[in-house]
């Protein structure tokens, strides 16, 4: 009856040492490392513009996460698309008081889901920077274009690096579409 103890053991040991590789994107000043050390410290750190990345190992309910912090910055994105191998989810963040720069957001995201390399896999956008929103959620929601994307597994979460509102419901969308 059931499984064995060792294949069941193995199946636990298996499962807790995967690590799901992330990417988070997004325009420069977007919130993408602050909300990396939201999650990762829950502190409010003191950041500078990435030029690189930023990588750190978070666990979210017994999932661990390797997440990619990649600079957001209009000459560095080109080099974007040498993370995307092996990615298992993108986060893209989005600064939602930023109404002016809302296209050039969309057409970034719609950029990255264009490469091949990200088709099928979930994509989490954090609609950052919820405590000086300058747009309604539906109204975000339409200027990116999310509704031309029903055939993609995304997500619209309003969320806060600041007090860490919104982030958990994030990772738990993340969680239940790496599950699947
Ligand atoms: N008010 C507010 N400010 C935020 C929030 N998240 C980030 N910021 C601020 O936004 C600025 C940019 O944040 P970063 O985390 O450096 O942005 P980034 O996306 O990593 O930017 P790049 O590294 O250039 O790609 C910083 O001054 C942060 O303190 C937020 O939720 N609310
Ligand atoms: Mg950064």
């Amino acid at each position: 009856m059931g499984m064995s103890i060792s294949k069941l053991l193995g199946n636990l040991f298996s499962s807790s040492n995967k690590k799901f590789k992330i990417l988070m994107l997004g325009l420069d000043g977007a919130g993408k490392t602050s909300l990396l050390y939201k999650m990762k410290l829950n502190q409010n750190v003191m950041t500078v513009p990435t030029i690189g990345f930023n990588m750190e190992t978070l666990q979210y309910k017994n999932v661990k996460f390797n997440v990619w912090d990649i600079g957001g910055q209009d000459k560095i994105r080109i080099l974007w698309k040498h993370y995307y191998p092996c990615a298992s989810a993108i986060i893209f963040v989005v600064d939602s008081s930023d109404v002016e720069r809302l296209s050039v957001a969309k057409y970034t995201l719609f950029q990255v889901l264009n490469e091949q390399e990200t088709f099928g896999i979930p994509v989490l956008i954090f609609a950052n920077k919820i405590d000086v929103c300058q747009i309604a959620f539906n109204d975000l929601s339409g200027q990116l274009g999310l509704h031309e994307l029903q055939n993609r597994k995304i997500h619209l979460q309003q969320c806060c690096a600041i007090t860490g509102e919104g982030m958990f419901e994030g990772f738990d969308w993340l969680n239940q579409q790496l599950k699947n």
